[in-house]
């Protein structure tokens, strides 16, 4: 019988569910590294919340480990690179907790203008200083949102609800889906600019790390209020402290912070900080919806192999599985590939089948598509959520079926339309099983994807190629695959190269300043 070990403090609801499901299960939180790596070796399953960490060690003792389940979103206490190459899925439950998060960050917002902890603490103490906290109304007031995703428009929806004027900045965010929740869609500068309020509900990213840095928090309006119940590291607390010590920032609410378990901070002990311990989950009815989901979902895979909501191993029954696997990876790369080059709101997504593939199981090759689609702007996404967050952003999703036609006996053509552009890329599954990109744009070549490529767009001109080559070689940039292809003799041209390292920004810089160079983009897979 499966054993499942329950490392962090979870609603006794998922032992009852393990249970009834014929399941052994341990509950055992508050481990230490070395006592959690002592005792993992026994389980089948491991059910957490944010604080067990799953690192490398963890995974290396867990030698019959086959499901990790997050027992709400994040998932950055745990490796999932490791985890994918120790074989162990990770599963998560992307919805169970978002009104709770977003109700902590209205309450956050409200203790903020009304400076409620402080005036609490003061009145406990017996000094009834009813002048000194004079508060803000928030109606009427602007309240800009960073990250208008799952908690970000249930935050947006709330504070329309309590008569403010909501904005939200959201690359991602499409123009039609910011109408129908009532939200107006603007960039971070003008956010910045005209916030009383800001809220951040991004995933953390190279993009959004520090976003409220020194700079940034300049450009804010003077007295604005900050709230952070999404992730330590978006706000540089250096920079923070400063801008509140200025008094151009009037305070700030933070449920995260930059190191957790937070024990010390440069922002504890400062009047206008309030702080909560990672709270933001930490309701009884999200818990329950989360330790219920989470159980399931565990159970199921541990029980039937059916797998939902996998961050890092697409949902695929045992028989379709070798047949389908090439196709998947294919259509999650040419969804990844589209996905790293889009900038602006997704608003249209057309799959083309063509020949055999077209028979299969075009549901899930759709999904891995979309997955690979979405991954470079959502922190959670996976083959079951990727269709529902598509539909919730209202992307029109849509798949062609045709006959074997052209040079290759099958094909994945990906179209992707945005308020700016359309964008295609088209792949075939080789012998052996090798996905291979054969088409971008209208032009033809034959690319394997490699973890690190780049992708430079240029007009066919002499000399390109050779000082392409040497600026990388010059930046110790050692080249793995070169792929070319070009529209027509001095026309619109594409290169993807396969390199061994990450190219650094100061390289593309230069790669960008070249003659005859359009664009060029680090891409990874
Ligand atoms: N405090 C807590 O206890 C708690 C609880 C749940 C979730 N969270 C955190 O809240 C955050 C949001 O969760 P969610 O479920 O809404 O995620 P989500 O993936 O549904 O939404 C994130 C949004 O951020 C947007 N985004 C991505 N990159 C961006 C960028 N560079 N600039 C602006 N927007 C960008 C995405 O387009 C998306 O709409 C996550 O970091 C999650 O881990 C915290
Ligand atoms: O990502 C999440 O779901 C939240 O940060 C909640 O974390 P917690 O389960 O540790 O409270």
């Amino acid at each position: 019988m499966p054993k499942v070990l329950i490392s962090d403090q979870l609603s006794p609801a998922a032992v009852q569910i393990f249970k009834d499901r014929g399941l052994e299960v341990d509950v055992k939180t508050g481990l230490d590294r070395d006592e959690l790596i002592k005792i993992i070796g026994d389980y089948d399953g491991l059910a957490i919340r944010s604080a067990t960490k799953v690192t490398p060690p963890v995974l290396a003792a867990a030698k019959k480990l086959k499901v990790v389940g997050r027992a709400g979103i994040g998932v950055d206490n745990v490796d999932l690179p490791a985890a994918t190459a120790a074989g162990v899925i990770v599963m998560n439950t992307p919805f169970g907790n978002s009104i709770t998060t977003a109700e902590h960050a209205i309450a956050m917002m409200f203790a903020l203008a009304r400076d409620i902890p402080q005036a609490n603490a003061s009145t406990h103490a017996g000094k009834w200083e009813k002048s000194k906290f004079m508060g803000v109304e928030v109606t009427g007031k602007v309240l800009g949102i960073i990250g208008c995703g799952n908690i970000g428009s249930i935050v947006a929806d709330r504070g329309i609800g309590l008569r403010m004027k909501v904005i939200a900045f959201d690359p991602f965010l499409t123009p039609e889906r910011a109408q129908d929740m009532g939200v107006e869609k603007v960039e971070l500068e003008d956010l910045l600019k005209r916030a009383d309020f800001i809220t951040l509900h991004t995933p953390l990213t190279d993009k959004t790390r520090n976003i409220l840095n020194a700079e940034n928090l300049a450009k804010c309006k003077k007295g604005v209020r900050i709230v952070n119940c999404a992730r330590g590291g978006l706000i540089v607390e250096s920079d923070l402290k400063a801008a509140i010590e200025s008094g151009h920032v009037a305070g700030a609410a933070l449920d995260v912070f930059e190191e957790e378990p937070a024990k010390s901070n440069p922002l504890f002990g400062m009047d206008q900080v309030i702080c909560t311990p990672h709270l933001g989950a930490s309701t009884n009815e999200a818990q329950e919806n989360v330790a219920l989901q989470v159980a399931e979902q565990m159970a199921d895979y541990l029980l039937t192999g059916a797998v939902t909501n996998s961050i890092n191993v697409p949902a695929v029954s045992a028989e379709e599985a070798p047949k389908l696997t090439p196709f998947l990876t294919l259509a999650q790369q040419l969804g990844s590939f589209a996905g790293q080059l889009t900038e602006s709101g997704i608003s249209e997504v057309t799959i083309e089948y063509a020949g055999d593939v077209a028979e299969m199981n075009t549901r899930v090759l759709t999904n891995a598509a979309l997955t690979g689609l979405l991954k470079p702007q959502l922190e959670d996404v996976n083959m079951v959520s990727a269709p529902v967050i598509a539909k919730d952003r209202n992307i029109k999703v849509s798949e062609v079926k045709r006959e074997q036609q052209g040079a290759y006996e099958t094909y994945i053509r990906l179209i992707v339309k945005t308020e700016r552009q359309e964008r295609s890329v088209a792949g075939t599954v080789f012998s052996g099983g090798l996905p291979r990109l054969i088409q971008i744009k209208s032009v033809n070549m034959e690319a394997a994807l490699g973890r690190h490529m780049l992708y430079v767009t240029n007009l066919d001109k002499p000399g390109f190629i050779g000082a392409l080559g040497s600026t990388l070689g010059k930046a110790g940039i050692n080249i793995a695959n070169f792929n070319l292809g070009r529209e027509k003799a001095g026309g619109d041209a594409i290169c993807l190269i396969e390199v061994d390292a990450d190219v650094p920004a100061a390289t593309l810089a230069e790669i960008q300043a070249l003659p005859h160079v359009v664009q060029v983009k680090a891409l990874s897979f």
